[in-house]
């Protein structure tokens, strides 16, 4: 049973820390807060994590407000086989040399730079590139949703040029702080977005350019996919291959399923943990192969479709699983994903 510690418990954090304690090779050995909110208390009472803070001047503030503490997060980093580093993109690299010196192995999120770690991580299309390594990233919400299509489409779909348009959620929705409210927003305002080369650090020499706006809303990020293709295939073909691959599910607008709110709807019904959705939806009705070209509409729950990959990347780190379908199909059972 191998030890996993979790560096920032917001968003992306408590889902990985859930999603580690459900597996049966691996065990949740502390998580970190640095503010002694409801987040902090609900970690410690209700689901029983260790609790370790972040910033070890904060003490008084933890004891004051009687949440109890295990100790600082270097603390925490001693006793893990590996820690899952979910604190807000650009703190990563501040923790990279406490990792280093505790020797202790680390993922990151998809808020850091490639160069961070130099390797970037999706189960699907390089799993075995991060097998026993020490640091790797797995890549952003957005880039684990083009990923997680385009490698399903390889090899049957001769890909010669992903063009792709990205509507991006303004916020979370549990952020008050964040926008717009109401606007649509160029962002990045430069073209293309960072996208594009972000897929490209797990599929290598993949042709993708993209394109992003923010909207106002907070329930899911929106793609829009244009594929030049080199070979003759259906629609139907397309629609079977998707189909096929587990974390991605070809949906219906005409049964409802017609809007982002309709698919968390949708989540809802399933009964998933805090309403997650960590398959990528396809819209059926969008899926439509004209002349040389694919074109399809897909969403992204971006609070959770990383999730499932943090647990791959940690057994592929930690040597525990060599074969990518075993652990991708071991995360899917423990986690109820389709
Ligand atoms: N939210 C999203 O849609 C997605 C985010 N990501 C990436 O995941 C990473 C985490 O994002 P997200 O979960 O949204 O972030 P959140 O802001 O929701 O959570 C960050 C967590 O880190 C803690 N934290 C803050 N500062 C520090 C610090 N100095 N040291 C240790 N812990 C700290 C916070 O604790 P406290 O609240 O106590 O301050 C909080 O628990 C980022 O790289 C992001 O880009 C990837 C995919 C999707
Ligand atoms: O959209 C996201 O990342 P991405 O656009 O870099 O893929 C994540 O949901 C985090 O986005 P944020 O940096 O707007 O919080």
């Amino acid at each position: 049973m191998k030890s996993v510690a979790i560096n920032g418990f917001g968003t992306i954090g408590k889902r990985v820390a859930d999603a580690v304690a459900a597996q049966d090779d691996m065990k949740v050995i502390g998580v970190s807060k640095t503010r002694p909110n409801f987040e902090a208390r609900t970690a410690v009472e209700e689901k029983g994590y260790p609790l370790y803070i972040g910033i070890p001047e904060r003490e008084n503030l933890f004891k004051e407000a009687g949440i109890e503490i295990a100790g600082t997060v270097e603390d925490m980093i001693q006793e893990a086989d590996i820690v899952v580093d979910c604190t807000p993109g650009n703190i990563g690299p501040q923790n990279l040399e406490m990792y280093k010196k505790a020797g202790v192995k680390a993922i990151y999120q998809g808020g850091e730079d490639h160069e961070l770690t130099g390797l970037s991580f999706n189960s699907f299309a390089n799993y075995d590139d991060s097998y026993g390594a020490d640091y790797a990233r797995v890549v952003s919400c957005n880039t684990t949703g083009l990923t997680r299509t385009l490698h399903t489409l390889n090899p049957l779909v001769d890909i010669k040029k992903v063009r792709a348009v990205m509507v991006r959620r303004g916020s979370d929705p549990s952020e008050i702080k964040k926008g717009p409210i109401n606007a649509i927003v160029p962002n990045p305002p430069k073209v293309p977005s960072h996208h594009g080369p972000d897929v490209q650090t797990v599929m290598k020499g993949i042709d993708v350019t993209t394109m992003a706006l923010l909207v106002p809303t907070t329930l899911m990020h929106q793609h829009n996919l244009m594929v030049e293709i080199g070979n003759e295939v259906s629609n139907d073909e397309v629609i079977d291959l998707l189909e096929k691959r587990s974390r991605v599910m070809v949906v219906e607008a005409g049964a409802g399923l017609d809007s982002t709110a309709a698919l968390m709807e949708y989540a809802k019904d399933l009964g998933r943990s805090r309403n997650d959705l960590y398959e990528i939806p396809v819209w059926k009705e969008s899926i439509n192969v004209v002349d040389n070209e694919l074109f399809y509409m897909q969403a992204v729950h971006q609070e959770s479709d990383v999730v499932p990959e943090n647990v791959d990347a940690i057994r592929a780190m930690l040597e525990i699983e060599s074969d990518r379908e075993k652990s991708i199909t071991k995360t899917n059972k423990a986690m109820g994903i389709l």
